[in-house]
């Protein structure tokens, strides 16, 4: 057997079984997701963090790369109860260390009480407890990733659905998953997927219907290029964003944003929608919550469990965001229309431009 150590902030460290070698250090979190881990796994948003599944048995249907979101693993590491070899060895061939045969009710407790903690990894033949110490030792706070965006985002300006006759979107990838483009392309959108430090006179020469701000790891607040873009564009363009999106658009227009203690990362989140009274299962994966609006933006929707925002109006502009990912993959597909109301407000904005015809 492999040996494996994950050392807890505060020095703690346990064993288990080292199913895919190597040291790592990050932030500990867990996701209550049952399915979907190719899709968490390949998540941008979880740079920088170690994720342990709390559901028991991870990867008993196989990887496919038909079901990633990105084109690599994001998480530095990677806990559980049980990986099935096709996990264990996909996260080997990906040089992402992997331990199992964890007490992961025990690691969860232990998140939930301390919150999000720094965590140290190391698994190997030679593989030591004090290798895993060193790595917490080294690891550094999320907020601390003060250019996180650099390590997830295009590095080039890539168009979509070119021939696509629909809005044209100025999609800011700060961590994009793809399926957020999907259901952009789904709904005959062109997509241009911008750096996360795109500057304002270039997306301006894109004439973009929407400027729609991505999901991505780390603080909102250390995104500054994309949020002078959402304050340079909200008088004149519709705003939309998901998860880190509207962190960053509540940043951008006089709110405020906070961590949270250990977050929300499932995908059976109950969010309720203030008007309707309807409440929709969402897919969650943040560690960060928008504290204070501001006073252009209106909360439209929050989160059952603990009255957190899930969805933001402008008052007076066209702004729509959530924090959930309405974009599923993982997890339920109930609030994909989120994707036809951020198109919808280009629309409108139209109709505002016609001149009346008298
Ligand atoms: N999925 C995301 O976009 C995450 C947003 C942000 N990094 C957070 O943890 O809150």
């Amino acid at each position: 057997m492999t040996a494996a150590y994950v050392a807890l902030e505060g020095g703690h460290v346990l064993e288990g079984r080292g199913r895919a070698s190597g040291t790592a250090r990050g932030e500990l979190v867990f996701t209550t997701a049952y399915t979907g881990y190719e899709e968490s796994l390949t998540d941008p948003s979880y740079e920088e963090q170690i994720l342990t599944f709390s559901y028991p048995l991870i990867g008993n249907y196989g990887v496919r790369t038909e079901r990633f979101e990105d084109d690599r693993v994001h998480p530095r590491a990677v806990l559980a109860k049980e990986l099935t070899d096709d996990v264990a060895d996909w996260l080997e061939s990906e040089g992402v260390p992997a331990v199992d045969h964890l007490d992961t009710r025990d690691v969860v407790t232990d998140i939930r009480d301390g919150g999000a903690m720094k965590c140290g990894i190391a698994v190997g033949e030679d593989a030591t407890e004090e290798d895993a110490l060193a790595e917490l030792e080294a690891c550094k706070g999320m907020s601390e990733h003060t250019d996180i965006g650099a390590q997830v985002s295009v590095d080039d300006h890539t168009v979509y659905g070119a021939d696509n006759d629909g809005e044209t979107v100025a999609l800011v990838d700060c961590g994009a998953k793809g399926s957020i483009v999907d259901s952009l392309l789904d709904r005959n959108a062109t997509v241009h997927v911008l750096p996360y430090n795109v500057s304002t006179a270039d997306v301006e020469a894109l004439d973009p219907d929407i400027l729609f701000i991505s999901n991505g790891p780390g603080d909102p607040a250390n995104y500054e290029q994309a949020i002078e873009l959402v304050e340079a564009f909200v008088e004149e363009t519709p705003v939309a964003g998901i998860c880190l999106g509207q962190q960053i658009v509540a940043e951008a227009l006089g709110g405020t944003t906070a961590k949270m203690n250990f977050g929300h990362r499932g995908v059976n989140q109950p969010v309720l929608d203030l008007e309707s009274g309807q409440v929709v299962m969402t897919t969650q994966n943040h560690g960060y919550t928008v504290d204070e609006p501001g006073d252009y933006l209106e909360v439209t929707q929050i989160n059952v469990n603990d009255d957190t925002p899930e969805g933001l109006d402008g008052v007076e502009h066209d702004i729509i965001t959530r924090q959930y990912h309405p974009e599923a993959n993982p997890g339920p597909e109930d609030t994909l229309e989120f994707f036809d109301s951020v198109l919808g407000m280009a629309e409108k904005t139209d109709q505002r431009a016609v001149p009346a015809d008298d």
